[in-house]
């Protein structure tokens, strides 16, 4: 029976949650002029195919996510790392669904919610009329958001200062705007929930509020995943690491492995061998 029980356990540990399955994303980005009579245009007519047709009509392409694949399970915090540009938020929108794939599929188990610092709240609308819309947005019903309203205005501590939840959100600093953003999202229970920098605007007491809240998802059996560049969130909160370099997975296993290699990469100076390109941790299934 306890056997049952241990097995059933270690079963629902690993319920896969995010399948990312040999992933290419490429952004098109139209009207990059290749017009006639330039050396641009000279060379768009040696190129061939589907190619040839973009550059002429002066589409250049950008590679950002190349051959990525990976399985996330219920109750995992995974952080993505990688320096700027390497293809995080692109993967992160993806898994999302708010960005079609080049190659490969994504499969998801229930409904990601994207959290991104930019995510749409409305500037001129008053901090609590966006709490309920954003609430609502995200599938909450109306008794549900008036419920947890007084945790969400709470959560965030944009009260803290004075009752500015009642102004306009364009009042607000860029990081209050942010911790309102994270405190909506963070108020609903999800499946799979993709966090974009959030954690780096507030601060640090807002921070260990957020990264406490994550722990708490995990626990209520979603996925977290937090794109960052504070190694310090990303080491307080996820057990495991993607560590994306252009567009390529680079390394894929427990935080500290990772964020050692990952810190000797960015830093080589600080005493550590930079790693060998393409390692692999593979995460025990
Ligand atoms: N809308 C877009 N159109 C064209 N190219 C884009 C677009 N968004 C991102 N890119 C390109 O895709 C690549 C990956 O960008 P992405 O924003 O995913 O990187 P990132 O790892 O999240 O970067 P950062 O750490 O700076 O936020 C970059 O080369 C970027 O220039």
């Amino acid at each position: 029976m306890a056997e049952n029980a241990e097995t059933a356990e270690i079963t629902a540990e690993r319920i896969p949650t995010v399948i990312v399955d040999d992933v290419d994303i490429v952004y098109r980005v139209n009207g990059t002029g290749a017009g006639r009579g330039t050396a641009t245009a000279a060379l768009n007519r040696i190129l061939g195919g589907r190619r040839k047709a973009e550059a002429r009509a002066g589409v250049r392409t950008v590679h950002a996510v190349r051959k990525v694949s990976f399985t996330a399970y219920k109750g995992e915090a995974i952080g993505l790392i990688g320096t700027n540009g390497s293809g995080k938020s692109t993967l992160l929108k993806a898994v999302a669904g708010l960005l079609p794939t080049e190659n490969g599929r994504i499969f998801t188990h229930g409904q990601p919610s994207l959290l991104g610092v930019n995510a749409a709240l409305m500037n001129d609308l008053t901090g609590e009329r966006n709490v309920h819309l954003g609430g609502l947005a995200m599938g909450m019903s109306r008794e549900e958001v008036r419920e947890r309203y007084d945790d969400i205005v709470g959560f965030s501590g944009i009260n803290e200062k004075g009752d500015f939840i009642t102004l306009p959100m364009r009042t607000y600093s860029s990081g209050m705007a942010a911790r309102l953003r994270f405190s909506i999202a963070a108020a609903k229970d999800h499946d799979v929930l993709l966090i974009d920098e959030a954690l780096a605007t507030g601060d640090r007491s807002f921070q260990k509020r957020s990264e406490d809240r994550i722990r708490e998802l995990r626990k209520e059996a979603g996925t977290v995943f937090l794109v960052s560049h504070n190694n310090k969130s990303i080491r307080d909160t996820c057990d495991r690491v993607l560590w994306l370099e252009r567009g390529e997975l680079r390394m894929d296993g427990p935080t500290d492995e990772v964020l050692e290699a990952y810190e000797a990469f960015t830093n080589p100076k600080a005493g550590k061998a930079e790693p060998k390109k393409q390692t692999k941790v593979s995460v025990p299934a």
